[in-house]
């Protein structure tokens, strides 16, 4: 499903992410952890296609939407990355680079760090921003949704801004689902989420996966949804992967924190 080879990231002259190698197969649930300021953010975004790449590859579903192998130094150090580069057209890659809009069309969720609701729509309204991305697709899957979430229904015509951080987080999920994706890139799903409630999501998105056969490929510093919700899971410390965690490993709580601010 995902391929992530030798991802270098920079913003500006600075790099932040270097030879990352990372790969999903189709239908599991990846985490990655790591403590603040390490690149989790960087590296989703970079997957996701809001941030470009300055080295490596990026493999989605069989087809490259990043090829950064063959960019020089001289590209990669011109000072401006990310969509202005790109609308300037002075993006440091020099091969492939396919936008996000057409990663998400491709089947590319995201769920951003703070979870980025229109806080001024209603539920309702929020859920329907994830069909843009799903003009294709008749499969529009609100009732799926509604299952997974009941208060989302319950809450339809109430702004999301009055919602509690865990039920606004509930429904940036869901607006990605509607969007019908293959894979769900989520950015530390647990951030200003009550502790039950942080159950709670991780319980609902094992069962997306199981249900939708959605992948799902998360970041995240909070012990519980490491080792609740991933399979197998990569540590990232300044920058890098330095770790990878199987099952049993994952169960061993010194072998967890030792990669979050716990
Ligand atoms: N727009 C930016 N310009 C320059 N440096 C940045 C920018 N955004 C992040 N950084 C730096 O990149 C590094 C990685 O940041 P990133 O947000 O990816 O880390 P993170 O692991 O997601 O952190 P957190 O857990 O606090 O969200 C940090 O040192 C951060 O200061």
């Amino acid at each position: 499903m995902l391929e992530i080879e030798s991802l270098g990231v920079s913003y500006g002259k600075t790099p932040i992410l270097r030879d990352i190698d990372i790969t999903v197969d189709d239908g599991e649930i990846v985490g990655i952890m790591g403590k603040n300021g390490v690149g989790k953010t960087t590296l989703v975004k970079a997957v996701m296609g809001l941030l470009e790449a300055s080295d490596g590859r990026i493999v989605f579903d069989g087809d490259v939407v990043v090829d950064a192998t063959e960019a020089s130094a001289d590209d990669a150090s011109n000072g401006v990355t990310g969509h202005l580069a790109t609308a300037l057209g002075l993006g440091s890659t020099a091969g492939t680079w396919v936008s996000a809009d057409e990663r998400a069309r491709r089947g590319m969720g995201y769920i951003p760090q703070g979870r980025d609701v229109f806080p001024e729509l209603t539920v309702r309204e929020n859920l329907k921003m994830g069909e843009s991305i799903n003009e294709d697709d008749d499969e529009v899957r609100y009732e799926d949704v509604y299952d997974y979430f009941p208060i989302l229904e319950e809450r339809r015509s109430q702004e999301a801004g009055t919602l509690s951080g865990g039920q606004q987080q509930m429904l940036a999920i869901g607006r990605a689902l509607i969007g019908n994706p293959d894979l769900l890139l989520l950015d530390e799903p647990s951030e200003g989420v009550q502790p039950s409630i942080v159950q709670d999501i991780t319980r609902d998105l094992q069962q997306v996966n199981r249900d939708l056969g959605t992948t799902i490929l998360f970041v995240e510093q909070n012990l519980h949804v490491v080792q609740h919700l991933a399979e197998r899971c990569y540590a990232i410390d300044k920058g890098t992967i330095v770790d990878e965690l199987g099952p049993d490993r994952m169960q061993e709580r010194e072998a967890v924190t030792e990669y979050l601010a716990v």
